[in-house]
């Protein structure tokens, strides 16, 4: 009996050792007729993968369309693009022949010379970095009333103004002097030094109109050129349908009219220095302002 025990155990070890073996080959041959699909969807899980990283990554460049370009020149005439206007304005006191009824934005290389935004940049260098903030972004008000630019900047500035007003006003059809300087308006440098503060991050997407309150219409006028001086910075109008973007370069003025239909943001400048100035407008003349005057 006990060797009857032994044997059937004996055998019954090798049975199960036989259908381990079995198994194990099953799992071995049914695993290489797995391969070649799991390889397929690892392949595609990865391609997958790098295809939504690239997007998330490319999210700050989504950029749909280049209104303009830094290396062409605007000229004689403002390149203009209509959009129809919100209803920002419906909520605030009508100024005929002035608040817009006609909005959109426009760009412009003939207005300002490549020599003049020159002196404006030095101007700006010096102001700033007397005055400028330790984040990426730095603001130079232009009428804080504490801040002596010298006659040059006055003459310069008032002389360049003026011509941003009337190009302002023939391109919206409106009576130029029924426009008025308001604020704020200031010399802007923006580098890619990590923001300290919220003041330092200048890429929100905003109005104008609502963050400014007085603004009418806004102007741009860049001091520095996109792709030499800087890269990243590019001025993003964000369309529901797209976005579309001017690129900066120095003395090119863009001007808009300041309501929703013209919501945008700056990109984040990755490298090097970008200076402008924003010029803003009113035709609300309880907030005008007048020219910096020589301190
Ligand atoms: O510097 C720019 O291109 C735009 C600045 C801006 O959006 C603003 O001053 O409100
Ligand atoms: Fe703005």
């Amino acid at each position: 009996m006990v060797r009857m025990r032994n044997t059937k155990s004996v055998n019954g070890t090798e049975i199960e050792k036989k259908i381990k073996r079995g198994n194990a080959l099953r799992q071995g041959s049914a695993w290489r007729g797995y391969r070649g699909p799991v390889t397929l969807l690892l392949v595609a899980v990865c391609v997958c993968g790098s295809a939504v990283w690239q997007y998330v990554t490319s999210l700050d460049g989504d950029i749909a369309e280049t209104l303009v370009s830094q290396g062409e020149r605007v000229s004689p005439h403002p390149r203009v693009f209509t959009v129809q206007c919100s209803e920002d304005y419906e909520n605030h006191k009508r100024y005929p022949g002035c608040t817009p009824q006609k909005c959109g934005r426009a760009v412009t290389d003939s207005v300002v010379t490549r020599e003049e935004a020159q002196v404006l940049r030095r101007l700006a260098e010096r102001g700033i970095a007397l005055a400028g903030s330790e984040g990426g972004a730095s603001i130079l008000d232009l009428h804080s009333g504490a801040l002596s630019m010298g006659k040059q900047f006055v003459n310069i500035y008032r002389d360049v103004r003026g011509r941003i007003q009337a190009a302002i006003a023939e391109t919206f059809g409106l009576d130029s002097t029924l426009l008025y300087l308001t604020k704020p308006t200031f010399f802007s440098r923006i580098n890619s030094t990590a923001a300290k503060t919220q003041h330092d991050e200048y890429w929100h997407p905003h109005v104008d109109k609502v963050t400014y309150g007085s603004f009418d219409y806004t102007s741009l006028l860049y001091l520095s050129d996109y792709g030499s001086d800087f890269t990243g910075g590019r001025f993003v109008f964000m369309d529901q349908n797209g976005n579309r973007t001017v690129e900066p370069r120095a003395g090119r003025v863009s001007f808009f009219s300041s309501g929703s239909e013209n919501l945008h943001r700056v990109e984040r400048v990755t490298w090097g220095t970008r200076y402008a100035i924003t010029v803003s407008f009113t035709c609300d003349p309880a907030h005008a302002i007048s020219d910096p005057t020589l301190l």
